[in-house]
Parts: structure tokens; C-alpha cells; sequence
């Protein structure tokens, strides 16, 4: 379905849990091949900080720092320095803050790695959660275009402030790769195996249509660490959406 896709990732695994305790029994259990990206967010970081991210590094494993940066540019600039010299993979900031947040916190980025004399990491651009739906879009946000615009219109401002790529639904990755060069990624969750429930989620896909719909990478947290064996399901998804070009 369209174009090839430069770049596909091993699913990337969110570690929503509450304790270190928790966090690390996943950790151990999920060192298999291909390995997963772990996905820290803010319940974890909020609790344990920069030595949560130590752990997974040590152990072998990227790392997705999602915590989804959001406030006046000269503030998310002088976090993302922070965030900048860890040695993560991936990071977030919501594209909802503009242009110039973005570009800043992108700028803040660059230059915390660069002083740590690590590669900069990859900056995804939060573009609609995908727990949002038009009717919250139109009646809560008071947004007068879709969905699908909407989203357009932020992976368009994300691309021109520098950001590495998007975080949206995969139903709306292809039409963000009409607006976007072919290396701008799609990072994708609300990830729902067939007959898995959706919870707070409303803009979800399989792992196989994630697959065919173009997404880079997807997201995965509840599907695989709410089961009694998360090794198997993470790697019945990974299979699904790794799985050979047709
Ligand atoms: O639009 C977004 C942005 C981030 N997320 C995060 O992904 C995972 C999804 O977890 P599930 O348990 O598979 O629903 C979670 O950490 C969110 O913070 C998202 O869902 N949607």
C-alpha cells in the first residue's frame, strides 16, 4: 500500500507500571530478539528519573523518553538540553504548542546532546492523542477541520521545526506522507490486537494494518504488559508488524 517504507522499528514497548519493581521484571523478561524500544513515559520518570532510563540502557535496550514537553518555548528549549545529554533514542513535545516551541525545544535538543557528545535524539511531534476523537476535537477543542487535517496540519509545522516525525493514529499515516518528505516518521500508537479492548483509546488498528497503512514504528503498552505472558504477545505483534513486504 503506497510507497516503500524507509524505515520500519521493533515495536516499541510502553512501561506503564507503577514501581521499579515492576518496571524491571519487564525489562528482564523482554530481553529477547528483535529487541523491543522501551517506551518510558511519565508515570515511570515521574517516579524513578534518569536512572529508570539508566537501567533500560544498561540492560541493551533503546529508549523512548515520552514525556510529551508542552509550555513557553524558552522552557521546553532548556528541558529538551536536559533530556538531550540522558542518551535516549526518541523523545516528544506536542506540536499543539507551535512552531516556535517546537523549533526551540528541538534547538534545546541538539545542543544538550551535542555537549554530551551524544547523537541527537529523534523528535516526535505529538499531533491529536490517540484517545481523541472529532467529537472531542469539534466540541471540546472547538477545531474547525478534521481529524485528518488537523493532524496533517501539525506534522507539517513539526517537519518544518525540525522534529524527526510525528506521533498519530496509523489511520492517518498516509495522509500525512502526502504532505511530509519519505523519511519523516510515523510513529503510531493505539495498537489493538483483534478482540483486545480498546479502553481509552479510539483511533486504533491492528498491528497488521498499522503494517500496511506505512507506520514506521508502532506503540504498545497495555496488549503486551497487561498479559499473564508478555513475551509471547510481544512477539506474536512484533511478527504481525514486522512481517515481510507483500
Ligand atoms: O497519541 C498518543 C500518544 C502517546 N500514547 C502513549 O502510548 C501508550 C499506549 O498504551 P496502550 O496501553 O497500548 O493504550 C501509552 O503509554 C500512551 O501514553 C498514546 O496512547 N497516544
Amino acid at each position: 500500500m503506497g510507497g516503500k517504507i524507509l524505515k520500519r522499528y521493533s515495536p516499541m514497548v510502553a512501561i506503564d507500571v507503577a514501581t521499579e519493581d515492576e518496571a524491571l521484571t519487564l525489562f528482564d523478561r523482554l530481553t529477547v530478539a528483535p529487541r523491543p524500544i522501551l517506551k518510558i513515559g511519565m508515570e515511570l520518570y515521574y517516579h524513578l528519573g534518569p536512572a529508570i532510563v539508566k537501567a533500560a540502557q544498561r540492560r541493551g535496550f533503546k529508549v523512548f523518553l515520552d514525556l510529551k514537553l508542552h509550555d513557553i518555548p524558552n522552557t521546553v528549549k532548556r528541558a529538551m538540553y536536559v533530556l538531550g545529554q540522558l542518551g535516549v533514542d526518541f523523545t516528544t513535545i506536542h506540536a499543539a504548542g507551535g512552531s516556535e516551541m517546537v523549533a526551540a525545544g528541538a534547538a534545546g535538543l541538539r545542543a544538550g546532546a551535542a555537549a554530551a557528545g551524544l547523537p541527537t535524539p529523534q523528535l516526535l511531534a505529538i499531533t491529536q492523542l490517540t484517545s481523541i476523537d472529532e467529537r472531542v476535537l469539534h466540541e471540546e477543542q472547538h477545531v474547525n477541520l478534521s481529524l485528518v487535517e488537523s493532524v496533517q496540519s501539525y506534522a507539517r509545522l513539526a517537519e518544518r521545526a525540525r522534529a524527526a516525525g510525528v506521533v498519530c493514529s496509523a489511520q492517518e499515516v498516509q495522509a500525512i506522507r502526502q504532505v511530509t518528505g519519505p523519511d519523516f516518521l510515523c510513529v503510531t500508537p493505539g495498537i489493538r490486537p483483534a478482540g483486545f479492548a480498546k479502553g481509552d483509546q479510539k483511533r486504533v488498528v491492528t498491528p497488521r494494518q498499522a503494517h500496511e497503512l506505512g507506520s514506521n514504528a508502532i506503540v504498545v503498552g497495555r496488549p503486551i504488559t497487561q498479559q499473564a505472558d508478555p513475551v509471547a504477545a510481544y512477539q506474536t505483534i512484533e511478527q504481525e508488524f514486522l512481517a515481510e513486504e507483500d
